[in-house]
Formats: C-alpha cells, structure tokens, sequence
C-alpha cells in the first residue's frame, strides 16, 4: 500500500525540514516527502532537499509585488491573492496556472516548516476542497506569541520573569494565525540563566522531535482512512457480487 504523500513548505534553513527527511529515511515517518516549495530562493532548506533528491519549487512573493511600492496596499492585497491562489494551484496540481502536470501527484498532507508568510483563507479553502491536510510549527504553546519571532519573544518574557515555561506546538493551519487546533504541544523550561541562544537551541531539538510526531499524527489517521476506504469498496464489491447472484 503506498504511504501518503507529504509536500513541506520553507522559508529557511530546513533544520525541520531536515528532521522529516531523516525520519522518512530512517522509516520513523509514515508518509512520502515529494516536493519541497520555498517562499525564498536562497532559503538552505533547498539545498537539504537537492541532497535528498527531493523535488523543489520556490515560490516568492517579492516578485508579485513587483511595479508596486508599500504605498499600493490594495493592489499588493490582489497581488497576494494572486500569489495564493498560485500556491494552491502549484500543490494541488503541480502547476500556478492549475494545469494538471502529467504524472503530479498532489499531497495529502502539507507542512508548514518554517514557512514565513500568511496563507489566505481562500488557499486553505481550496485545499480543503481538494482533500489536502495542513498543518504547522509554532515555537510556542497555544495561545502564546502568534506570529513572528515567538523564540525571542517568549524568552524575553522569562528574562522579565513574566513566564517560566515556552514551548513548541504542531498544530492545523487555520485562516487566524497559529490558532488552530494543536496535534502537539511540548512545554519548554525557561530558565532566567538561559541566554537567548541555549533557549534557542533548546527549542529547535524538541522542534524536530514535534514537527515528525504531529505529521505521523495526520499521516497514520490518513492510512486507517484509506484502510476503511479500501474495506468499504471491497465490502461494496462482495455485496454487489451477491446481489448478482440472487438475480
Ligand atoms: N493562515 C495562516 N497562515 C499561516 C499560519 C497559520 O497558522 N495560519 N502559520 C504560519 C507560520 N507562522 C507561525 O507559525 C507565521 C509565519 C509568518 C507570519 C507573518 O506575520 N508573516 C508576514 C511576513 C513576515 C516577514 O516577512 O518577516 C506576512 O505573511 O505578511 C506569521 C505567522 C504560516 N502561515
Ligand atoms: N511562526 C513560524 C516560525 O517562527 N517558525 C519557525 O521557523 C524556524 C524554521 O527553522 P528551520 O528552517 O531550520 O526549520 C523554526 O524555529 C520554526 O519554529
């Protein structure tokens, strides 16, 4: 029976990245990574999945700006839902213009892996549609620092002793940042004597950890479905088989 597919979006390094492409090879990941889309071209995520022989895209949104200034607000928003709408296209059927791409398979699941740019509601809209799965890493807990740079922020607010745990959580990928519901939730100690760098450190280990557990969350409940799935057709096909018989 063949796994899953898996298509994980970057902006960056690829440290996660990485972590899913170890556990893939090592058969700890229950799902096929298939492509790799960056949102920058110079992101070292890419180099990991070249070296992993891992389809890559990039997909930048600087050039859609392009003739634009920050001033333009209403045409940079269309120029958004442009650069969505291309993403959706780009996954679902291996192309922006959303011709299907002989021989494309869209994936099932999608991870967010240092992915640094909002995803419209019409993009999850249509990859909802289209059956496809997305989820996200977040270096903080439910419900804390949505957004960037959420390692600084939490481990300046154990610096000021407003906290005393940070975190990291998987969670699905909803139209209100980082708050859809969580698939892993791991607390992290802040202590004062941290400096932002082993705090950090701290962070990106439980990461790769999380990042693989919440995609074999998805990814195992996708295989019992297409277990049931392949059940109920063949229930089908028998109960047909006797109707057949009767007449
Ligand atoms: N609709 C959603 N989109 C995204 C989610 C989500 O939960 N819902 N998660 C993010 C990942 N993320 C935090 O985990 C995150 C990434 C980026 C931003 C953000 O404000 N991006 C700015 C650009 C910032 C920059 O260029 O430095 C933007 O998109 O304009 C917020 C949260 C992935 N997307
Ligand atoms: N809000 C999203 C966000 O902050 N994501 C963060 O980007 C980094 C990507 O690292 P990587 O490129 O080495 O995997 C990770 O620390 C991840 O939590």
């Amino acid at each position: 029976m063949s796994v899953p597919n898996i298509s994980v979006l970057i902006s960056g390094s690829g440290s996660n990245l990485q972590a899913l492409i170890d556990a893939e090879a090592s058969g700890v990941l229950k799902g096929h990574i298939t492509q790799v889309i960056s949102s920058l071209a110079d992101a070292y995520g890419l180099t990991r999945a070249s070296k992993a022989l891992i389809a890559t895209k990039v997909h930048a949104l600087k050039p859609y700006y392009k003739g634009t200034t920050k001033d333009d607000k209403e045409e940079r928003s269309l120029r958004r839902e442009k650069f969505n709408s291309d993403l959706a296209n780009l996954l679902i059927y291996g192309s922006v213009s959303g011709e299907l791409v002989e021989g494309y398979e869209a994936p099932e699941l999608v991870v967010c892996a240092g992915w640094m740019l909002i995803l419209s509601p019409s993009i999850l809209n249509a990859l909802k549609d289209a059956g496809i799965i997305i989820i996200n890493l977040h270096p903080a807990l439910p419900g804390a620092f949505e957004g960037t740079h959420a390692i600084d922020r939490a481990w300046q607010a154990g610096q000021d002793g407003k906290i005393k745990t940070g975190g990291v959580m998987i969670h699905y990928v909803i139209a209100e940042v980082d708050q859809g519901e969580p698939l892993v939730v791991k607390e992290i100690e802040l202590l004062k004597e941290d400096t932002l760098e082993q705090y950090e450190d701290k962070v990106h280990k439980v990461e790769h950890i999380a990042i693989v557990e919440g995609s074999n969350i998805v990814l195992r409940n996708l295989a019992k479905d297409n277990r049931k799935d392949t059940t109920d057709q063949i229930t089908e096909k028998l109960n047909n088989v006797k109707l057949e018989t009767k007449v």
